[in-house]
């Protein structure tokens, strides 16, 4: 998955102005997935018109049953996917961390950082630094020159999220980032949003986990199609 970018689309805050600014903010949201050919085809609503909007500094779960949508809606706010309805608007860089790890099998930790450096247009100096930093909160240092194919699920979920933490955008969307982390990586990835909200940066997490539901500072649940606050 290719990092996604964009300019700034919202006007500056002016001075003195102090009402918080979104950094993204998605209206209408609609989506219907159709499958098979008529006179089987088949339409399934999975998304009805939703709301959301997402404010600096704040650690948002995005929660809803299995199968309500979640992962449809993160596609969409990333622009992975187009809605059928409805717009997105985002105030700065995204960073994406899928379900499902996309990386280049044959390439190692290394090469990825470098390969989606360029693709951020970081400076190899920045992208060094940015790099040994993930290396370093997320405790993967020793896989560097190990390629993608020869990684455990646990150290590629690792690379898949430091992926997204590259450019260092205002806005991560993690879709299960820690499906697959030990206690301990589980607690460094908690560190690690906690130190980016510190710096104002905006995180939107899909969660299956109660236990962490004290950790976000608000809960969006996904239900019959719209996002309605928990
Ligand atoms: N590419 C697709 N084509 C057709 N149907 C799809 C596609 N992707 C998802 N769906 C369907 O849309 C619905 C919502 O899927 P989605 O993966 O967004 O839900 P979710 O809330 O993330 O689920 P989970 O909690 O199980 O990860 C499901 O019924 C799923 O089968």
């Amino acid at each position: 998955m290719l990092p996604v970018s964009s300019p700034d689309t919202t006007p500056a805050t002016a001075p003195g102005d102090t009402r918080r600014v979104p950094v993204l903010e998605a209206a209408g949201i609609e989506k219907t997935y159709r499958r098979g050919i008529w006179p089987a085809r088949h339409h399934q609503l999975v998304l009805r018109g939703v709301e959301l909007t997402l404010y600096p500094g704040e650690v948002v779960g995005l929660v809803g049953e299995n199968g309500s949508g979640k992962s449809t809606l993160m596609k969409i706010l990333v622009g992975a996917l187009a809605p059928d309805a409805g717009t997105v608007i985002h105030n700065g860089r995204l960073g994406y961390c899928p379900q499902e790890p996309v990386v280049y099998e044959r390439l190692t930790c290394d090469e990825h950082f470098e390969l989606f450096g360029r693709a951020y247009r970081l400076t190899p100096e920045d992208q060094a630094r940015s790099r040994r930093e993930l290396y370093a909160e997320l405790g993967f240092e020793r896989y560097a020159g190990t390629r993608a194919d020869q990684l455990s699920g646990g150290t590629l979920a690792k690379l898949n999220l430091g992926l997204a933490l590259l450019a260092d955008p205002e806005v991560l969307l993690l879709d299960e980032p820690y499906a697959g982390f030990d206690w301990d990586t589980y607690l460094k990835f908690w560190q690690l949003v906690a130190t980016r909200r510190d710096a104002g940066r905006t995180v939107l997490i899909i969660s299956h986990f109660v236990a962490d539901e004290e950790r976000f500072d608000c809960l969006v649940q996904l239900r019959d199609g719209r996002a309605v606050p928990r």
